[in-house]
């Protein structure tokens, strides 16, 4: 029996890859946009909810990120920001996260005047205010940031930078995200060499819109701690008529150390990196132990939440509550925050609520 989104909530869940300008409100992008004025494709709040998700769900990676200019075009003050990075906390805390990684790229928020330090700054304050109400309410979050550089543009060095500076005030990391094809990662490995000789964590967007090599550019390359999806790590994996797997050389390199997969099933299906969710590798790739984590990738443009994307799955390869906390688990050991903070919030929080919700 499969479980259900309103069951799911209630458990403790861990997310690694959410995207803060893919996981504003509809109504958020509307009051926000009445008040620069900025043209909506509607201004009703189902409806443009509606027009994300069906705008996304394009097929193709280059068109999916297209439908990010309006939600871009409204966090360009300080104000706006702050509302966004509160009510994302508040959001997922309302869906039992108890630690999410939340990514976004200061240089796409500088049209308004901003500097980036300042940008940085809004956003963290916006998290401690939601994941401090979301707390008090009883629904107790922990947000690490992950700065993001786009891959197309040239400010990667900067944006690592500014993952250094802001280190111990809440942000853990660094990503580089955007069109993956033409863009490989090996284009910003001096902000990669940056961070590894300041011991940073990063993660990089690969194998999601192109396959193998930009995997391979991400892990021997450029040192990745884990791959932004990296689904496409099946295409190194062959399936005999015996039903025996056998792995190539990258499956078994990302298996054998434990790479991270943050797999994103709703935003692949979206990009069409995969046609179903029953056919999403995160099956095969959870029968063979990769170290599986699921994500939300945009929860606007996906309409979805992390309980949602759990039982879809759920309901296409029949998970239950062991397989539930193993994802998490694998998402809570794979975080950018210190081994100490991971094992706290493994121990105390994520396995006694398992174990009571197996226990039944
Ligand atoms: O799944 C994704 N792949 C590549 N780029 C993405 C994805 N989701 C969001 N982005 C881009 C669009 C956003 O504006 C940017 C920073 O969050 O990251
Ligand atoms: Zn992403």
């Amino acid at each position: 029996m499969s479980l259900s989104i309103e069951e799911i909530r209630q458990a403790p869940k861990a997310l690694l890859h959410d995207h803060l300008d893919g996981g504003l409100r509809p109504a958020t992008v509307i009051e926000l946009a009445a008040e620069i004025g900025h043209e909506l494709p509607s201004t009703d709040a189902v409806e443009l909810g509606r027009w994300f998700t069906e705008s996304a769900d394009s097929g193709s990676l280059e068109r999916y990120l297209e439908t990010f200019s309006h939600t871009v075009a409204v966090m360009q003050t300080r104000e706006s920001l702050h509302r966004v990075a509160r009510e994302c906390a508040l959001d997922l805390a309302a869906d039992g996260v108890v630690y999410a990684e939340v990514r976004f790229a200061p240089e796409l928020h500088t049209e308004g005047g901003l500097s980036l330090e300042s940008i940085v700054e809004a956003v963290l304050a916006g998290f401690d205010a939601g994941c401090a109400e979301a707390t008090n309410d009883g629904s107790p979050i922990r947000i690490g940031v992950l700065l993001t550089a786009m891959r197309h543009a040239a400010r990667s060095m900067e944006i690592a930078q500014l993952v250094v500076d802001y280190r111990e005030r809440g942000v853990v990391g660094f990503d580089i995200a955007g069109a993956e094809a033409g863009f490989p990662p090996t284009r910003h490995l001096d902000a990669f060499e940056f961070l590894q000789r300041e011991n940073s964590r990063f993660t990089i967007h690969a194998g999601e819109g192109f396959g193998l090599p930009s995997i391979w550019q991400a892990l021997q390359w450029c040192g990745a701690h884990r791959l932004g999806h990296g689904v496409r790590i099946v295409d190194d994996v062959s399936v005999g008529e015996d039903g025996i797997a056998v792995l190539g050389p990258l499956a078994a390199y990302v298996r054998d150390t434990r790479v991270p997969l943050e797999l994103c099933p709703t935003s692949n299906l979206q990009t069409g990196a995969v046609t179903s969710i029953k056919d999403h590798p995160v099956g095969l790739l959870t029968d063979l132990r990769f170290r599986v984590t699921v994500n939300t990738d945009n929860r606007l443009m996906s309409g979805t939440s992390l309980s949602r994307e759990m039982a879809l799955l759920s309901d296409a390869f029949g998970y239950g509550w062991e397989e539930l906390r193993w994802f998490t688990i694998n998402a809570m050991k794979s975080s950018f925050l210190h081994f100490d903070e991971r094992l706290a919030i493994i121990d105390e929080v994520i396995k006694p609520a398992y174990a009571k919700l197996i226990e039944g």
